[in-house]
């Protein structure tokens, strides 16, 4: 008897990608957001694209995706509110705080997720933690801000270091730039998320505890698991 090898990463962001579809609510703008996990659920969204109104995105990337496959993208402003936003995470802890921007698009993300009624957090289980701090924590700075910025990190212990992209700082959808800082320890997501925000240049931190996660779905090599509901 032959043992079934085990599901690669993708294949785990596949499933739980296309397990998300089961929260699109039929004649309704859909909450999207960024990044590999993300592209499974738009690529699997294309299958209902005549059974939902379209889609507000997080991302020039996912902007493209979706276009690509024919389902239509309304600007952020033109929606008062979103039933469901679905994205991934680079980490979530067990109350569905999470660590988001390893694509860069924290600060969009945030955005749109403000706007949904729910969100659910599609990952493979690599990104489980007891506690946010072992992904870098992407900060999204105005660039003028950043050393600063940095220097108030060191002040707490953590490391922050410019994010490139071909040897130059990596500009993101919003003209900017990424601080990715280690060595943090994050005991307090809501507190720390707060604190960080009111930095000047500070644009976005990448802690989403303000805007947990609602729902969380996971892709384990036993299949997809609901890990919470709130
Ligand atoms: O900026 C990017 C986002 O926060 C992504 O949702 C996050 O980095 C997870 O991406 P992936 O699904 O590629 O691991």
């Amino acid at each position: 008897m032959t043992t079934p090898s085990p599901l690669t990463q993708d294949e785990l962001k596949a499933l739980v990608g296309k397990a998300a579809l089961q929260y699109v609510v039929p004649g309704a703008i859909v909450g999207v957001g960024t990044g590999s996990t993300v592209n499974h659920f738009i690529d699997a969204l294309a299958g209902m694209k005549d059974q939902i109104r379209g889609a507000v995105s997080s991302s020039v990337a996912s902007t493209e995706r979706l276009k690509a496959l024919g389902i239509p993208v309304f600007d952020a402003n033109e929606v008062e509110s979103l039933a469901v936003y679905i994205d991934g995470a680079d980490e979530i802890d067990g109350h569905g705080c999470m660590v988001k921007g390893g694509g860069a698009a924290l600060t969009r993300e945030k955005i749109v997720a403000a706007l949904a009624s729910r969100f659910v957090c599609i990952v493979d289980e690599s990104k489980l933690v007891p506690a946010l701090g072992r992904f870098p924590l992407p900060v999204e700075v105005i660039p003028m801000a950043a050393q600063h910025i940095a220097r108030r990190f060191a002040a707490l212990g953590g490391t922050a270091r410019m994010r490139l992209r071909d040897g130059q700082p990596l500009v993101t959808d919003n003209g900017q730039h990424i601080l990715d800082v280690t060595g943090l320890s994050i005991t307090d997501p809501l507190g720390f998320e707060s604190q960080v925000n009111q930095w000047p240049g500070v644009v976005t931190v990448g802690v989403f505890a303000h805007q947990k996660a609602s729902v969380g779905l996971v892709g384990t090599t036993q299949g997809v698991v609901k890990t919470f509901t709130y």
